[in-house]
């Protein structure tokens, strides 16, 4: 058979790294073929180059078994091959179908274009009225409007980056029969994970990458999560110790009766929340993005303040009218969700990054920088957290997504807080230095420092956490004791179809115990 698309000796250099080195693969029609590897493969790389976003410098690309010569994304669409960016790209104020219409060939009028969506998402359950406005839509709807614009083309290779990390379970399901859909129909996928299980239901083949090279295949329903992981990593895999927590007899955390309006028109209301962090123990929010995280965090953070002064106390002093500096020098660092942009200065290099929150620790001496300081500050943290960059003069931006998380946690933890905030700790980050993330947030807390750890993933939040509170629409749950609860209450608690009305109204003591 033809392959579907071939690379022969794929090479791609960055100042510094051999990014991807004499990559070869083969992907057959209607085949689902995952690419695994840890960050920093090389996988966005070879993504990228295969959509036509990156060009090579050395090596060919076949599809249907002819050569892409001059390639772009332009070339690549009219081959048929399409791309689902881990991040999506819409008009947050305009419909469905005038955002698809910004893309497709041959947009028709609006209203055959939204006949055609329509049609396209009853064949492949993925239901979506055109005419909806996308702020109104939650991320799996608007993941499926992405993937309804390249269904659209009619697709013959489908890419998919990392795209279950914004979803919940229940969209998972659906997207994994939308893709065996079209994989029936001989649609070839090719699907970026670092969610092992997932790829073992899902795909028919695996490519592994280390360090920019091809370092082995497997039938991913035939080989354990295990084995996949070791091929990754290449050794063996960290084991995580929880020893029990060590809470601290006064919270270092206090939020009481706090209720805000989100400032966003798409934001949502924080409705009368109240919860503790003790020192020595991790404290887990869960919920489904979009049901106030974001407002909470931004007022822990100090991103937005408070009128109500004591409606936040850290360490004891009422914080809510503080700057996030004012916070920080009461002993609090902070680990944003958005990696670029708030969490680092994209061209900065990172010793500069480091200096941003570190400038208290040494970096900074009577209004100058002490680069020396600051470089080996950096080198520190890359050094411990393992991140593959080119020293601390490389610039943020030059980072693969996990390798940039691992160093913004690292500068945070770094930073030896008393109250560390971390949102979505290891999101986009390789199994092994998941781990890794993990088991130090559980070291610090058990060191006496007090964690709020905000994340999707409940299978992380039930790895670590001592307490889990859930979050859902704008409202806070009573704390739940991690060993006293499952997965299926909080999974409930999520959806809002708990129907024992567990959810607090900032009233109760939440010590330890309860
Ligand atoms: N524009 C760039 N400039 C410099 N270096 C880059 C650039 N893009 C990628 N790199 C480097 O190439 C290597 C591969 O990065 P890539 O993003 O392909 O990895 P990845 O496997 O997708 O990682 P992750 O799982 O973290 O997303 C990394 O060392 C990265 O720092």
């Amino acid at each position: 058979m033809i392959p579907r698309l071939e690379l022969r000796n794929i090479c791609k250099r960055y100042p510094g790294v051999v990014a991807n080195d004499d990559i070869s693969m083969s992907i057959q029609p209607g085949e689902i073929h995952a690419v695994l590897g840890e960050n920093g493969a090389g996988k966005s790389t070879l993504m990228k180059i295969i959509y036509g976003a990156a060009q090579a410098d050395s090596g060919e690309i076949y599809c249907d078994g002819n050569l892409i010569e001059a390639h772009n994304p332009a070339v690549s669409r009219a081959l048929g091959i399409e791309m689902v960016y881990q991040h999506f790209a819409l008009f947050e104020s305009v419909s469905v179908v005038e955002n698809i219409a910004l893309c497709v060939r041959n947009a028709s009028d609006l209203e055959s274009l939204a006949a055609r969506i329509g049609e396209l998402s009853e064949r492949y359950g993925m239901p979506i009225d055109p005419h909806r406005r996308v702020h109104d839509l939650s991320v799996g709807e608007r993941q499926r409007v992405e993937i309804i614009r390249c269904l659209l083309q009619a697709p013959k290779l489908l890419i998919l980056d990392e795209p279950t990390s914004v979803l919940t379970p229940q969209a998972v399901v659906k997207l994994f029969e939308t893709l065996r859909q079209l994989a029936a129909e001989g649609c070839s996928i090719l699907y970026i994970s670092h969610k092992l299980d997932e790829v073992q239901e899902l795909c028919d083949f695996a490519t592994v990458l280390r360090n920019g090279k091809v370092t082995g295949t497997a039938r991913p329903k035939e080989t354990t999560s295990l084995e996949l992981a070791r091929m990754m990593v290449g050794s063996k895999l960290p084991e995580m110790h929880v020893s029990p927590p060590l809470p601290s007899e006064k919270p270092v955390l206090e939020v009481r009766g706090l209720s805000v309006t989100a400032r966003s028109p798409f934001g949502t209301d924080l409705k009368d929340v109240s919860f503790n962090v003790h020192g020595g123990e991790i404290v887990g929010l869960a919920g489904v993005s979009g049901n106030g995280q974001a407002e909470l965090v931004a007022l822990l953070s100090g991103e937005r303040t408070h009128d109500r002064n004591d409606a936040i106390r850290i360490c004891g002093t009422a914080a809510a009218r503080l700057g996030p500096d004012e916070r920080r020098k009461l002993g609090v660092a902070f680990v944003p969700e958005e990696r670029l942009g708030r969490g680092a200065v994209p061209p900065h290099t990172l010793w500069e990054n480091a200096v941003l929150t570190a400038h208290r620790f040494g970096t900074v001496r009577n209004g100058l920088v002490d680069r020396q300081k600051a470089g080996a500050f950096a080198k520190s943290i890359i050094d411990k957290f393992k991140v593959k960059a080119n020293g601390p003069q490389s610039t943020a931006q030059s980072l693969s997504g996990g390798n940039l998380q691992k160093f913004i946690v690292g500068r945070e933890i770094a930073l030896q807080p008393k109250l560390l905030l971390v949102a979505q700790p290891t999101w986009g980050v390789d199994v092994g230095a998941s781990a890794f993330i993990r088991q130090t947030l559980v070291d610090m807390s058990r060191a006496g420092a007090a964690v709020l750890v905000v994340s999707e993933e409940l299978d992380e939040l039930f790895e670590i956490c001592d307490r889990l509170l859930v979050i859902c629409q704008g409202r806070v749950s009573a704390p739940l004791v991690r060993t006293a609860t499952d997965r299926e209450e909080v999974g409930l608690l999520m959806t809002g179809l708990n129907g024992n009305n567990a959810i607090a109204s900032g009233s109760g003591e939440f010590a330890l115990e309860d």
